[in-house]
C-alpha cells in the first residue's frame, strides 16, 4: 500500500483518521509532528516527501474559522489555497495520490435540490472561496487526486457544533438555533473510514466527490436531536438566520447528492441520526 502521509493530523478529522486507522490495524500512516507538518513551508515539505516517498497524501490541514476568515483573508487563502497547491505540486512530482477535503460552503446555497459535484460552485464566504481556490489549484497541478467535499463535520475530537451544543446545553436553560439553513451533518469518523477505504481498495476513480451522512436537517433540528439523544433538558427555540448575525454568510441549502461516492467509492453511508447516536455514546 505504501506510506500514507497525513497533514493536519492534530485537527478533528486528523484525530479521527488516527482512530480509524488503529481500528483497521493500518500501520503505514505517518502523522508528522507539528514542526514538520506546516503546509506553507515548501522546504520542509520537500524534505518530508523525499524522506517518505508517500504513495498517498491525506490533507486534513485547513483554515476552518469561518467567521474569522472574513478578517484574515490572506492567512485563510495561504492555508486553504497556497498550502494545498504546495501539496499538489509535490504529489505530482512524486507520483503520490492526494486525498483532500473540501466543503459544502463552496456552494451559494440558493437552490433546493441536492447538489451534484458538477453543480456550479459560487461561494458566499471567504472560507468557502479559499476552499474552492484550493480545489482549483489541485486540478491544475495534478490529475491523481480525490477531493471529498463534506459538510457540518463533528466528532468526539476537537471543536464542533455537537460539542458546542452539549456545553451550552449544560450552561443554559434556553438556546436559540437557526432553522432556515438546511444541510447534512457528517460524523468525521465516517469520513475517515471513507478516506481509508479509498486507499485500501486502491481506488483509481479520481475526481471530486460529495460525502456527508445520509438525510438532511437544519441546525435547529440537529440541536434538538443532540439534546434529545443525550437527555439534556434544555429548551431550543428555532430562529431565522437574520436573527443570528454572523460575520460570514452561510449557505441556506447545502445538502449534497452522494450518488457518485456510493457508486464509485464502495462506501455505505449511515444516516446522520444513527451516526450522531454513535458519537454521543463515545463522548
Ligand atoms: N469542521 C467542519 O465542520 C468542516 C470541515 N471541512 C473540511 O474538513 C477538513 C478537516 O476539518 P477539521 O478537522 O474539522 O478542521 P480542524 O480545524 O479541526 O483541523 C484543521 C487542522 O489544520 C491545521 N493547520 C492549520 N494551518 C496549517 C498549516 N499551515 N499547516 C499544517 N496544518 C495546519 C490546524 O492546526 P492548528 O489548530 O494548530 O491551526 C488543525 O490541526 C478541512 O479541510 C475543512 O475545511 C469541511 C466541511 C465541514
Ligand atoms: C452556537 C450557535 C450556532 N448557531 C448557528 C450558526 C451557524 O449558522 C450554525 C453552525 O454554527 P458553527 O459556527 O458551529 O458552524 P460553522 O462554522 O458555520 O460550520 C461550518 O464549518 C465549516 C468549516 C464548514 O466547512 C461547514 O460545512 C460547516 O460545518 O449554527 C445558532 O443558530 N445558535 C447557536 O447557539
Amino acid at each position: 500500500m505504501g506510506t500514507i502521509l497525513v497533514f493536519g493530523g492534530t485537527g478533528q478529522l486528523g484525530q479521527c483518521l488516527q482512530h480509524v486507522a488503529q481500528e483497521r490495524r493500518l500501520t503505514n500512516l505517518v502523522f508528522l509532528p507539528e514542526a514538520q507538518a506546516n503546509i506553507l513551508n515548501v522546504a520542509t515539505l520537500t524534505a518530508e516527501f523525499a524522506r517518505h516517498q508517500p504513495a498517498y497524501v491525506i490533507n486534513c490541514a485547513a483554515y476552518t474559522a469561518v467567521d474569522k476568515a472574513e478578517d484574515e483573508v490572506d492567512l485563510a487563502r495561504r492555508v486553504n489555497c497556497d498550502g494545498v497547491e504546495n501539496l499538489a505540486r509535490l504529489c505530482a512530482s512524486h507520483g503520490s495520490t492526494l486525498i483532500h477535503i473540501s466543503t459544502d460552503f463552496v456552494f451559494a446555497g440558493t437552490g433546493n435540490q441536492p447538489l451534484l459535484e458538477t453543480d456550479e460552485a459560487a461561494p458566499i464566504s471567504i472560507y468557502g472561496l479559499t476552499k474552492l481556490e484550493g480545489e482549483q489549484a489541485i486540478a491544475v497541478h495534478t490529475s491523481q487526486y480525490f477531493i471529498l467535499r463534506t459538510s457540518w463535520l463533528y466528532s468526539e475530537y476537537a471543536n464542533n457544533f455537537v460539542k458546542t451544543m452539549l456545553k451550552l446545553g449544560r450552561e443554559r436553560d434556553e438556546l436559540k438555533v437557526i432553522w432556515d439553513q438546511a444541510g447534512t451533518p457528517t460524523y468525521a469518523i465516517d469520513l475517515a473510514g471513507c478516506i481509508l477505504t479509498i486507499i485500501e481498495t486502491r481506488n483509481q476513480e479520481f475526481g471530486i466527490y460529495h460525502y456527508s451522512n445520509e438525510g438532511l436537517t437544519s441546525w435547529y433540528d440537529f440541536a434538538k436531536a443532540i439534546f434529545e439523544l443525550s437527555n439534556t433538558p434544555v429548551r431550543v427555540l428555532p430562529i431565522l438566520t437574520v436573527e443570528y448575525p454572523t460575520k460570514a454568510a452561510r449557505p441556506a441549502y447545502s445538502v449534497m447528492d452522494k450518488t457518485k461516492a456510493k457508486t464509485r467509492l464502495q462506501v455505505t453511508i449511515p444516516h446522520w441520526r444513527d451516526s450522531l447516536k454513535e458519537c454521543l455514546s463515545r463522548l
